[in-house]
Order: C-alpha cells, then sequence, then structure tokens
C-alpha cells in the first residue's frame, strides 16, 4: 500500500517549505515531490520501481500544513496501576488525536518506572498497539523517592530516553549530583521536576493576592526557582544535560537565559497552560486549574510567552496528567495535581501562531524537532525517513469539548474554549493512527 498526501504545504523548519506531494510506501517516506496536477495511478506508479502494490491512497490535504510528527515529552500514560485514569491504549490515543506520533511516557506509575521491567511492558505494550510511539523515561531514584538511584543503565537498554522522578524533585544535591554525573556517561537528558518541597508546605495555588483573597494557601514562585537554580548549578558542576519540566515562574525564564548565555547545557519545556491561563482563572474554585506548578501570575505568563519567543524556552509539552473525578470533584485543597493535554496542546500552541508570538517554524522546532533532539531522533521530512507525519489544519475552527476526548479522563481547564488549528491527520510508521472525521 502507497500514500499519497497531495496539495500541502510540507514544512520542516530549515529544510524544506515548499508545496510538495509525499509518496509513502510502507513505513517510509519513499519521495517529495512537485505536486501532480492530475493523480493518475499510473504518474505515481512510476515512482514504484518494483510495481508491486498497486492500491494507492490519496489524502487531500489542500490549503493543510505537513509537518514532521509531533512529539510530546513529558506525558502520564499511568499505566501500569492508575488504569482507571488512562491507560496506554487510551493515552495514545489521546496522543495521536492531537497530533502526536510520539510522547515521552512519565515513571510515576504504580509501580514507577524504575527497573527494566516496567520499561519493558510500557514499550511492548505500545508496540502491540501500534498507535502511537511511546519513548518511556525511568526514574532517577528507586521508586522516586530520592534515596538510592534506580537501575538506570538497565532501563536505557532497555529502551528509556531520559531519567526523571517527575512528580517529585529529587531533593538530596548530592544525590542529584551523582544522578547527572551517571547520566552524562550515558549521554542521557536528566528531566527535573523542580520544586522545593519544604516551602510549598502544602500549597495549592500560586501564592499572591488571588490566593489571599479566596484563602486558599499559595505556593511562592521560590518553590520552583529555588530548585532550578540548584540544577543549574549542578548542570555546571557536572556538565550534564539538565532538562527543566514544566517551567512556570519569571525568575525560572531568567535563570535558564542566563545560564544557557554561559554555555550550560539546560534545555527546558513550558506547558500551553503557562502561557494561556494565570492564577486568576482559579477562581470558583474549579480544580481542573489545580496543577502542578500552579497557574501563576500574568507577569509571569508574560515571562513564559517572552522565553517562548526568545528561545530560552525550548519544547511546548503538555504535561498531560489525568485525573478521575474521585481526585478531582472534591474540595480545592483535597484534589489533585494535574491536567490533562494531549487533545488541546496544539490548538493552544497555535495561538501563538495566531497572534504573532511564534513563527509556525518556531513552534513546529517546540513541538517536533527540538523534542527529537532530546530523545536521539531524527524526524526529518526526508526519503528514507519513517513516516511519521502530522497533518496541521490551521483553520479548524471549534470549541474545545471534552466529552469529545479520547483521554479517559476530563480535567481539563479549557473546555468550551474557541480555538483555531488542529490536527487533521497523524501518521506513525507510514500508518494514518489519526484522521478527523
Ligand atoms: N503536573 C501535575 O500537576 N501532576 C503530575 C505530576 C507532575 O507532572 O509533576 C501528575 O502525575 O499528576
Ligand atoms: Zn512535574
Ligand atoms: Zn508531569
Amino acid at each position: 500500500m502507497q500514500i499519497l498526501i497531495k496539495g500541502a504545504r510540507v514544512l520542516d523548519p530549515g529544510k524544506i517549505d515548499e508545496k510538495k506531494d509525499i509518496l509513502i510506501k510502507n513505513n517510509l517516506i519513499e519521495a517529495i515531490i512537485d505536486p501532480i496536477v492530475d493523480p493518475t495511478i499510473d504518474q505515481i506508479a512510476d515512482l514504484d520501481e518494483n510495481k508491486t502494490e498497486s492500491g494507492i491512497n490519496v489524502i487531500d490535504a489542500t490549503g493543510m500544513i505537513v509537518v514532521p510528527g509531533l512529539i510530546d515529552i513529558h506525558v502520564h500514560l499511568r499505566e501500569p496501576g492508575q488504569e482507571y485514569k488512562e491507560n496506554i491504549e487510551t493515552g495514545l490515543a489521546a496522543a495521536a488525536r492531537g497530533g502526536f506520533a510520539a510522547v515521552c511516557s512519565m515513571p510515576n506509575t504504580i509501580p514507577v518506572n524504575d527497573n527494566r521491567q516496567v520499561t519493558q511492558f510500557i514499550i511492548h505494550r505500545a508496540n502491540e498497539l501500534g498507535l502511537s510511539k511511546v519513548y518511556p523515561t525511568g526514574a532517577i531514584t528507586q521508586g522516586s523517592m530520592g534515596n538510592t538511584l534506580a537501575e538506570i543503565y538497565d532501563m536505557k537498554k532497555a529502551g528509556i530516553v531520559a531519567v526523571t522522578d517527575d512528580g517529585k524533585p529529587v531533593e538530596n544535591s548530592n544525590l542529584m549530583r551523582r544522578a547527572l554525573e551517571y547520566c552524562k556517561g550515558l549521554d542521557m537528558p536528566v528531566f527535573v521536576h523542580a520544586e522545593d518541597l519544604s516551602i510549598v508546605d502544602g500549597g495549592s495555588m500560586n501564592e499572591g493576592p488571588f490566593a489571599t483573597a479566596w484563602g486558599i494557601k499559595g505556593i511562592p514562585n521560590a518553590a520552583e526557582t529555588i530548585m532550578v537554580v540548584r540544577d543549574i548549578a549542578l548542570c555546571e558542576l557536572t556538565g550534564a544535560w539538565v532538562h527543566f519540566c514544566h517551567i512556570s515562574t519569571r525568575e525560572s525564564v531568567e535563570a535558564i537565559r542566563q545560564a544557557k548565555k554561559r554555555g550550560a547545557r539546560v534545555t527546558c519545556e513550558t506547558a500551553p497552560h503557562y502561557f494561556t491561563l494565570t492564577d486568576e482563572d482559579v477562581k470558583d474554585y474549579n480544580t481542573n486549574f489545580k496543577m502542578n506548578p500552579p497557574l501563576r501570575s500574568e507577569e509571569d505568563r508574560q515571562a513564559v510567552i517572552q522565553g517562548l519567543s526568545d528561545g530560552t524556552i525550548d519544547v511546548i509539552a503538555s504535561d498531560h496528567a489525568p485525573h478521575s473525578v474521585m481526585e478531582k470533584d472534591v474540595e480545592f485543597d483535597m484534589a489533585a495535581f494535574g491536567i490533562v493535554g494531549l487533545e488541546t496542546s496544539l490548538s493552544l500552541s497555535l495561538k501563538l501562531v495566531n497572534n504573532g508570538v511564534l513563527t509556525l517554524e518556531a513552534l513546529v522546532n517546540k513541538m517536533a524537532k527540538t523534542p527529537a533532539k532530546i530523545i536521539g531522533l531524527n524526524n526529518d521530512i526526508k526519503p528514507g525517513n519513517l513516516a511519521d507525519l502530522t497533518i496541521i489544519d490551521p483553520d479548524h475552527a471549534y470549541e474545545i469539548d471534552p466529552e469529545t476526548f479520547k483521554s479517559k479522563s476530563r480535567n481539563t481547564p479549557f473546555s468550551g474554549l474557541k480555538v483555531k488549528g488542529s490536527a487533521f491527520l497523524t501518521m506513525v510508521n507510514g500508518r494514518v493512527v489519526y484522521q478527523r472525521d
């Protein structure tokens, strides 16, 4: 079977930005060709030297943009252990619908992915499903308890692409130093969940006038920034690769900007909610506005946007954190931290393009190309590469409706929001894993 994607703008930043047709054969990009005006089977068949395959499936992508398959490097799939929130199948279906050809799964499952058996299970299950791809991350410490290093080398051999104790910080600086030194030797990034738990002290939203007004205990910016600054210091001490997860404060953005200027090996991500919402939106005590780190002030939101536009923030990742009504339909301070994001991330991020903050090239870099580099992949659109592609419909205007989610969970603060632009089709290894109805 061959597939011809016809009539689209093909955009791979720095490589190609032209109206081209793409021919896909088996699981590979076979050819990128000048648009075929009249796609008769004969013309296309000429490209197929062996002429063994007969059927050609033509996808009309007129008015759309084909980009390298998007990759979300921060996703909680919840399997094993919390399948009532999400499982690998529903999480990957949500990824595919969101335009993501691949995701990195976070290790805070039950049991924690701190050994090769769990890693192998996740990879095996994902392969069995044949939806979007999974590149697991493994824990830094056993059980992500912060005491003893996990079997990092073993997990790397089994397929992890990074380590993280996401959900928790590594509180012990010396242990973090050893983890960084170890991972430097493996040439693997360490994903940092930057949070000083002692200063969080049970808070559940951003510390500031709104938390005070509404009687919710606050979490100061410093809870994040203290650990960002510590881990920049450890990064510069060890020369290891530190990647900061879900950056939310202006001070973190500035610290990372300065570290990069000094040549430190740091990268970072933010999530769509940090450039879309603020702590003021927590009004009504709606627990779908509760996540970790919390929504910050308008000044922080602006600093995150500035960081995205000047390149300080390398990646947009959703931090897809599904929770059921059991964890969310409770008092604000009792509710779990986290929101789903796979099925809203692209539309919310395209808003940055629609309002001129980012070029489309920059967005594709932050959602496809840089994520690929971080996890050691090459997703260039070129003949011979695996056909992992996302077709973006930039004009699709719609209202976000959690009832349409493929995810098992509905904990989004974006219900009812009107957005423009979404994934029209997601292709993985030459197979269509999602196509909009
Ligand atoms: N972001 C969140 O609010 N929650 C995440 C944990 C995490 O990403 O730190 C979760 O696993 O639910
Ligand atoms: Zn985290
Ligand atoms: Zn997370």
